[in-house]
């Protein structure tokens, strides 16, 4: 079934979804902050997903009162959503987020923010996906969340395309705590083939970092199984084993002490301040993510740190 669908922000995730909603049928509406004209004159979007020609069913717009689909996703970075959704007063009816964080004024993540600050029907969509390989039009599979079930069913149906296989669960919390947890291992997985220490030590890091998650994640109240779906062991695999993730990349480069460029979205560094800050459960990679962000340890120190723990039963 085809119909109208609204995207909020036009950064590469954002666009990517809108290349692909509208080469299959839909008439989709791209809400871009800035340079809206000259994405909608150039048909591409230049700067964050250049190569990719906008169908003419897909139009683009800075006008919030040009949104008037039922259904909209959200593709900002999570730290904008609560402050975009407090002063957008949106109207769809139901509202999917795409960002994989959690909100560090609230501790809340994307679905909660959308509860707290409309009255749409929150969902997520989230799993293993780099916006390039989406817009490519190569086969992926991600998971849709909602509370409903009944409404998850149909906004499943609809973003279904025949390149792009949703699943569906109830489990918001753990579809969202996958999302979120997997860039903060990404970043660590970064640091340690930054640091030249291989693939085994990046294996035994990624199981580790699963158990981590999982932890965190329980605690959140989401289930076991969503956890090993899509949106946690598959976004884990996907991020922690690609150049192409900026997670993965933001820790290569802490570890070799360089930057990546200004304007780069890497949301697992604010997961892991957020994990880190909160002190209640074991995170030692939350808090090792954190530590060498803010420059207080090096990848030294800390692998030293990490590997001279005392021995435990896995
Ligand atoms: N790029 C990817 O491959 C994927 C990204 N995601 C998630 O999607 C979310 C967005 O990521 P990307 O599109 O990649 O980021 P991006 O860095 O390419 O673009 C972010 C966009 O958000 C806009 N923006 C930022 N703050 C805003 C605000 N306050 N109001 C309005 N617009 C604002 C920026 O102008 C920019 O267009 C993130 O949570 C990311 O984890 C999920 C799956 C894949
Ligand atoms: O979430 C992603 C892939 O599923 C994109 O990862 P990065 O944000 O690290 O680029």
């Amino acid at each position: 079934m085809t119909g109208r669908i609204d995207i909020l922000g036009a950064g590469a995730f954002g666009t990517a979804l809108a290349l692909t909603y509208a080469r299959a049928g839909h008439a989709v509406t791209l809400w871009a902050r800035d340079g809206a004209e000259a994405m909608e004159a150039a048909r591409e979007n230049a700067r964050r997903l250049p190569g990719h020609r906008f169908p003419d069913s897909l139009r683009v717009t800075g006008d919030l009162g040009a949104l008037t689909a039922d259904l909209a996703l959200l593709a900002l970075p999570t730290q904008s959503l609560g402050p975009f959704l407090s002063s957008a007063r949106l109207r769809a009816g139901t509202l999917v987020s795409c960002a994989k964080g959690i909100d560090r004024d609230t501790g809340l993540g994307p679905t909660a923010l959308i509860a707290r600050h409309s009255g749409a029907t929150p969902a997520q969509l989230t799993g293993p996906s780099f916006a390039v390989d989406i817009a490519a039009g190569l086969p992926t599979a991600l998971t849709l969340a909602c509370a409903d079930d009944r409404i998850g069913a149909a906004v499943q149906d609809r973003l279904s395309t025949h390149h792009l296989r949703l699943y569906r669960t109830t489990d918001v919390i753990g579809a969202e705590m996958g999302g979120a947890l997997k860039n903060v291992v990404a970043i660590a997985a970064g640091a340690v083939i930054g640091a030249g220490y291989g693939d085994s030590a990046r294996a035994a890091l990624i199981a580790r970092g699963f158990a981590e998650m999982a932890r965190v994640a329980r605690a959140a109240g989401a289930q076991e199984a969503t956890l090993t779906g899509l949106s946690g062991l598959g976004d884990l695999v996907l991020t922690c084993g690609s150049e192409k993730s900026r997670n993965f990349r933001f820790g290569m480069a802490l570890a070799r002490g360089e930057t990546l460029g200004p304007g780069v979205t890497v949301e697992g560094l604010h997961t892991a301040h957020e994990i880190a800050a909160r002190g209640d459960l074991d995170t030692p990679l939350a808090d090792a993510v954190a530590a060498l962000a803010d420059g207080r340890a090096d990848v030294a120190t800390i692998a030293d740190a990490l590997l001279n723990r005392p021995l435990k039963p896995e």
